[in-house]
């Protein structure tokens, strides 16, 4: 057999990934999908449809109204390169606002600005969703024996969470910085939690509002009660900046400067990342290169779901973090021309080598509905490590844990991509943020959707509102009648037909005994009954 035909597997596989690395050196990054299976010819095909993309991305990051179902600019860009906002008004306020987090986290480190109790020791970060997941990423990603503050989170209206977080804050209420983080200024989760945190300030007898801060676009509900209550301090949002890409605005900002992050370094990682994937060539456009395996391994339809390895401890939250970025994006009923297409790619993953003992066994030998995204970190950590083996660290294993589930994902027909950094830093987190910002952008513009709205989460919440509102009927029958009474019964007396929620709310407050109502189990829930306490 002639030498050119008897390329083994490895040397074919080796000259695909050294020719196709995409590299950085200055960022100390790597793109590798030399494990994607996608020939010559099906690169082309989906790079044809990029010109496009790239365009309308230009076009965004010029001031356009890209998300055009709210009427509203994207500019998220903007906030790490603010000379590239539209206007100088925009830059101005973006270069105020960066000063402005950095006055004011200064003073509270020096103890200019300070608690009750003295030097404010904790921040206790409430919000959800974008206004949460970015700060708790970046919390937990760079987090060191340095930090000048301990961070806490309310990211959700769980009483016992909400509990579990008051208990570990007991003791430091008086040295503790309340922000509260709700673009909207409205959200129920944000605004109970902001309560919550309110009334454990009070039972302790410490003033909340001196050791408040807002952030919040100018005017909302959360600002006028900022304003009203004579918060200590109020930081702005901007309707052209989505919850989803928030972390680089004060929404991200301000805990990371808090906590003693270097928010420079942040802002700088996402701005050279945002430089290499402004470069209108497919191959050398790291986002590009992204969005076209997606559309390649989903075949643009999201067919296949995307499973983040970073097997790195600090990276845990990067799939939860995605998850927003990606899916709240890209999960999409209707396309630009109002077509029912009901897009999107799923996410889900958490940290390697802890997964290949969960749920790897899948990937490896089940259903192939997935393509898997490793990112793998060349330094092990600060500091020598020890032998573990002779001539072998834990760090080693770490490495060859990662390769071997690539290698053996591929041979078994699985598709990876693999995204390499020299270390966990400000700069790396920032550029990894920013890389998937753009990315999804680029792939919603490949498959024609509005990536900058998300209509699907009102449903939800105007669902919850009835809920409520029927709990509220449902109590005033029970709490009216002497007589225990049946959902149904209920149901009738209250004029509502949907039994099942007013079963449900009264089984949820009979569980909570302060709520005064009481059940008494049937043989089936239809003869549960349901009294006063
Ligand atoms: O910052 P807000 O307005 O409280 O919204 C919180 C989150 O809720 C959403 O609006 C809907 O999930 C997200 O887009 C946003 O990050």
């Amino acid at each position: 057999m002639s030498a050119e035909l008897s390329i083994t597997p490895q040397a074919e596989l080796w000259a695909r990934y050294s020719t196709g690395l995409y590299r950085n050196e200055e960022l100390g990054f790597s793109l590798d999908l030399s494990r994607v299976r996608m020939s010559p010819s099906e690169q082309s095909a989906i790079a044809e449809m990029f010109p496009m993309a790239f365009s309308a991305m230009a076009q965004l990051e010029a001031g356009s109204i890209a998300n055009k179902d709210e009427g509203r600019m994207v500019g998220h860009y903007w906030l790490r390169a603010p000379q590239l906002a539209p206007t100088p008004e925009l830059e101005a306020d973006i270069l105020q606002a960066i000063f402005d987090v950095k006055a004011f986290c200064q003073a509270v480190h020096e103890g200019e600005i300070r608690g009750s109790g003295g030097k404010f020791t904790n921040v206790l970060l409430i919000g959800i969703g974008g206004s949460a997941l970015g700060p708790q990423f970046i919390a937990t990603a760079l987090a060191s024996s340095q930090d000048k503050l301990h961070m806490s989170f309310f990211d959700n209206t769980d009483p016992d969470g909400i509990d579990l977080v008051l208990s570990s804050l007991a003791s430091r209420l008086a040295t503790t910085l309340v922000v509260v983080v709700s673009k909207s200024g409205g959200t129920p989760e944000t605004r109970n939690g902001m309560l919550e945190a309110q009334a454990a300030f009070q039972s302790a007898g410490i003033p909340f509002a001196p050791q408040a801060v807002a952030i919040t676009q100018a005017g909302s509900k959360l600002d006028q009660t900022a304003q009203s209550e004579g918060w200590l301090k109020t930081f702005p949002m901007w309707d052209w900046v989505g919850g989803r890409t928030s972390v680089m605005s004060t929404v991200g900002l301000v805990p990371a400067a808090l906590q003693g992050l270097d928010i420079d370094g942040l802002l700088e990682g996402a701005g050279q990342m945002d430089s290499l994937t402004r470069v209108p060539q497919v191959k050398e456009n790291p986002a590009a290169l992204l969005a076209m395996a997606w559309y390649h391994c989903g075949q643009g339809r999201g067919s296949k779901d995307m499973v983040l390895l970073p097997y790195k401890d600090r990276l845990a939250l990067f799939s939860k973090y995605l998850q927003q970025l990606v899916m709240e994006s890209l999960g999409k009923e209707l396309d630009r021309k109002g077509q029912k297409v009901n897009q999107g790619i799923a996410v889900y993953g958490n940290k390697g080598s802890t997964d290949q003992h969960a749920y790897v066994q899948q990937l490896r030998d089940g259903l192939n509905n997935f393509f898997a995204t490793f990112i793998e970190v060349l330094k092990d950590r600060h500091g020598d490590s020890i032998e573990v083996d002779a001539g072998v660290t834990s760090g080693d294993y770490l490495y060859g844990f990662y390769a071997g589930t690539r290698k053996a994902l591929y041979e078994s027909g699985r598709d990876s991509i693999t995204i390499t950094v020299n270390e966990v830093n400000a700069h790396s987190v920032g550029a990894l943020i920013a890389l998937y910002e753009r990315a999804v952008g680029l792939y919603a513009e490949l498959v024609n959707i509005n990536a900058y709205h998300q209509p699907g989460v009102e449903a939800g919440k105007k669902a919850a509102a009835q809920i409520l509102a029927l709990q509220s009927q449902a109590v005033e029958v029970v709490v009216r009648n002497k007589a225990s009474l049946t959902a149904d019964e209920v149901a009738k007396l209250a004029n509502a037909s949907d039994v099942e929620s007013i079963y449900g709310i009264l089984r949820h407050l009979a569980a909570n005994p302060s709520r005064g109502i009481v059940r008494h189990p049937g043989k089936t829930p239809a003869e549960d009954r349901f009294g006063k306490l």
